[in-house]
């Protein structure tokens, strides 16, 4: 019997942050067994890529029109540059990205298939060939809400996030814990001393923090022992870009192109290194009780844990430290608010680099090779 062609897949941005964790989750799930990998680079064509092969140019357009997918994690600025000569030069192969730039286009779709297969499917029906990973605070909020969106019960939302360092990047990380140790070192004598008075260590925390050479390089402010509300541009009536992606990208993702739910917020930029959380206030379109939603919202997908509102399980389940490198989406602190009977409140956890960015990528890949 023949053996079944494989596709041709280029691969963008492995070797980055985002495309690390791609990567790896390829690589465990098999599916790089499944397609004739090529992997790119913009600044390293010619070098042994990981398969012993040269690195393609990923700027040179004929050798990704050669590829019947690209699956880029190089950016929005790389994307821009290729994406519409690689078009024109008549190429209509399958665009995979994890990059922005082409998020909000009529001809593209937001890719999160456990929330929205359907919406895939009759796209790729229609011969839709962009492919795009959404925000990661968007994506990982519809991961731990869709059972409410799907039994058509929120009038509206309201996140609060807190979102992690590599949100901004490798650099961003990095910096985070330069800080946590510079904070560390600059109180060491006083930490260690028991009899120290508590109020003469914070007062070094704060001369640190304050200090003309604390590496603020990336964060432009303290992050450690601090908290940064404000994420991105502004882009009108004093909302961030990243606020704004809230409603327009949940409201893609869903199809909800007639009549959009009305989701915004506030986004903050916490000291959690790799998972972002957020709290959410649902406006419900009707009463439900709080163990009938624990139960609509564990039906949202596999990966949903609905946390026990209790403050054990909140500690032990509901935080960065328990979610990070899986792909768990905790659902907890499910209650009614005091304002009325329609007002739910919850907060939720996820690795941002998982299903907010690397994993939705490798599930629609898999779905272009008949994996999934
Ligand atoms: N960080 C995040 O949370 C998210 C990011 N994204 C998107 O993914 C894009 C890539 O993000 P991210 O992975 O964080 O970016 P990185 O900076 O980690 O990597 C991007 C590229 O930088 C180049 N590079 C240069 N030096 C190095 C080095 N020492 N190690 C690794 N790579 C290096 C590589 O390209 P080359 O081989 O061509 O030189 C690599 O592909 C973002 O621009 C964004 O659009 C999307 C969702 C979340
Ligand atoms: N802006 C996100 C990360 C990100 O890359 O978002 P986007 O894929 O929408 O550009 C954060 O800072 O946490």
């Amino acid at each position: 019997m023949d053996e079944v062609m494989k596709q041709k897949v280029g691969l963008v941005g492995w070797r980055g942050m985002v495309g690390s964790v791609l990567m790896s989750r390829l690589e465990a799930c098999g599916d790089l067994d499944a397609i004739d990998a090529y992997y790119f680079s913009t600044s390293q064509g010619g070098e042994a890529g990981p398969d012993g092969r040269p690195l393609l140019d990923a700027t040179d357009v004929k050798a990704l029109a050669d590829m019947d997918i690209v699956v880029s994690c190089q950016g929005g600025d790389y994307t821009k540059q290729v994406i519409t000569d690689l078009r024109a030069s008549g190429w209509d192969g399958y665009w995979l990205d994890a990059a922005s730039a082409l998020r909000m286009q009529d001809d593209s779709v937001i890719i999160l298939d456990p929330v929205n297969r359907h919406v895939i499917d009759r796209a790729l029906d229609s011969g839709v060939r962009t492919y795009v990973g959404g925000n990661c605070t968007v994506s990982l909020m519809l991961m731990g809400l869709i059972g409410l969106f799907r039994e058509d019960l929120v009038e509206w939302a309201n996140p609060t996030t807190y979102q992690a360092a590599s949100g901004g990047g490798a650099r961003h990380m990095r910096e985070l814990l330069q800080q946590m140790g510079r904070l560390h070192n600059d109180c060491r004598e006083l930490l260690d001393d028991p009899a120290s008075a508590i109020l003469d260590i914070d007062q070094k925390v704060i001369t640190s923090m304050q200090a003309p050479d604390f590496p603020v390089e990336c964060f432009s402010t303290p992050l450690a022992g601090s908290v940064i509300p404000w994420i991105d541009s502004l882009v009108a009536n004093g909302q961030t870009r990243e606020e704004w992606k809230a409603g327009a990208e949940a409201n893609k993702i869903l199809g909800n192109t007639q009549r959009p739910i009305p989701i915004d917020g506030l986004c903050v930029r916490v000291g959690a290194m790799r998972s972002h959380s957020q709290s959410v206030t649902v406006k419900l379109k009707k009463g439900v009780s709080v163990r009938a939603l624990e139960d609509i919202v564990a039906s949202g997908n596999e990966w949903v844990e609905v946390i026990e509102n209790t403050p054990e399980a909140t500690r032990a389940r509901l935080t960065p430290a328990y979610a990070s490198g899986s792909l768990k989406i905790p659902v907890g602190r499910i209650r009614k608010l005091s304002l009325g009977d329609e007002y739910l409140s919850l907060f939720t956890v996820g690795d941002q680099l998982l299903w907010g960015a690397a994993e939705p990528l490798r599930r629609m890949l898999a779905i272009l090779v008949g994996r999934l």
